[in-house]
């Protein structure tokens, strides 16, 4: 069974993840892909990978990626937060990176960190 890999980026750091998964298109071919709702149509249309969308993060994203987290779904997470603007949805992101420490789950949140982890799954 494959693997399967969150991906969520805030709005300021959405090409930086665009420009992840193209670097890492064959490898994320490897996996199920799962994502936030704009996050993962970005992936969808601009790198051509199919991804499973969850609603939006402010919109309770977040919590459904999580809840598969909680489930032992998902086998990493890559989630560009923004680190320099306020999000209305705090609660909700300080719950995912939460429940990754709760469920052992690697979680990178910036693309230094995101290339490790990728290079460590296989
Ligand atoms: O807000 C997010 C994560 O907290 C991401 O949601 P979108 O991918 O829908 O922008």
């Amino acid at each position: 069974m494959k693997k399967t890999v969150a991906l969520i980026a805030h709005d300021r750091k959405k090409e930086e993840m665009l420009t992840f998964v193209l670097d890492h298109k064959e490898q994320l071919r490897n996996y199920d892909l799962i994502a936030t709702a704009t996050t993962g149509k970005i992936v969808k249309e601009k790198a051509g990978l199919p991804i499973t969308t969850y609603l939006s993060g402010p919109l309770g994203g977040d919590q459904q990626i999580g809840a598969r987290i909680a489930c032992q779904e998902v086998s990493a997470v890559i989630f560009l937060r923004d680190p320099l603007t306020a999000q209305p949805h705090e609660p909700d992101i300080t719950a995912l990176l939460r429940i990754c420490d709760v469920h052992n789950i690697p979680v990178a949140t910036n693309v230094a960190t995101a290339g490790l982890v990728l290079q460590s799954l296989d």
